[in-house]
């Protein structure tokens, strides 16, 4: 499902954290957003994931409105997102982790579950089922029945987008999914995202890693106090003299390169 973000704006005491931005992340791609720290980044993603409502502009999931809808009606339109610091149970299961993500479409009683009565029962069953084979999706089905607390930090990243898989979800938005990952982690999150667009997702991420940017997305949008200040593929961003001399600077800009060539 495409997601459409149509002049979308609020302010916090008079300054505008997102002005005027817009855009269309389409199924199939990656679509990221970059901009230096402050550029108002996270506070669109709450935005388009109700959050935060919303003083100017409109978001539309393929073409109906869905402005000011609160998280768990976006779920049930197809919405999961991840957050920029992990949100994991440590003493849980990975698979008990991957669980908490179904109760977005679960309609079970949890007195019924506990006493084991039979629709319960059978709605608990296809949670597990469903949270297994997000934890396969993931490449982390051997770790199901180990708690969070062992996993490597890679891992817990790719564990929060099963989380969010779980839901059923066919729009995704990553806040910095491979934040504080290594080299090898990265690419295991890379690796992962693309399959995920790849089945026909709508992915949206968040990202400062520019060379993960770079190789992974098919669209980039760029923002810079607020304002969207340039949008497209990775290589008119690499080479757009807004971007460089907004956001990557002499630094950035050879890292882009650098990426353009690995
Ligand atoms: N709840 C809030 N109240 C007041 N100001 C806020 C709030 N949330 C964000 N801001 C401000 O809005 C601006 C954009 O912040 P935001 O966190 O969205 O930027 P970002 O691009 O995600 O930055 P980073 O890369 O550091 O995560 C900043 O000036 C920030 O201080």
């Amino acid at each position: 499902m495409s997601l459409e973000i149509d002049g979308i704006g609020i302010s916090f005491g008079g300054i505008k954290a997102v002005d005027d931005v817009s855009f269309t992340a389409k199924p199939g791609e990656v679509t990221s957003i970059i901009g230096p720290n402050g550029a108002g980044k996270t506070t669109l993603f709450n935005l388009v994931s109700g959050v935060y409502a919303a003083s100017a502009g409109r978001v539309r999931i393929d073409g109906k409105d869905v402005t000011g809808l609160p998280a768990h009606a976006l779920a049930r339109r197809g919405m999961a997102r991840t957050f920029q610091n992990l949100q994991v149970f440590p003493q849980m299961s990975a698979l008990d982790n991957v669980m908490t993500g179904c109760h977005m479409q679960e309609k079970s009683n949890l007195l019924a579950d506990l006493l084991g009565l039979g629709p319960a029962r059978r709605e608990t069953d296809r949670s597990r089922a469903s949270a297994m084979a997000a934890l396969e999706r993931a490449g982390l089905a051997e770790l199901a029945h180990r708690p969070a607390s062992e996993m490597s930090y890679g891992q817990l990243k790719r564990l929060e987008i099963a989380r969010a898989l779980v839901t059923g979800c066919t729009i995704l938005l990553l806040d910095e999914p491979a934040a504080g990952c290594n080299a090898v982690e990265t690419r295991e999150v890379d690796d992962l995202i693309h399959a995920i667009a790849d089945e026909g997702k709508t992915v949206v991420l968040i990202e400062h890693d520019m060379r993960m940017v770079m190789r992974i997305s098919s669209h980039i949008v760029v923002l810079d106090q607020g304002r969207k200040i340039a949008e497209g593929g990775p290589e008119d961003i690499r080479t757009d003299p807004h971007v460089i001399a907004a956001y990557l600077g002499a630094h950035g800009a050879a890292e882009a390169e650098a990426a353009a060539h690995a």
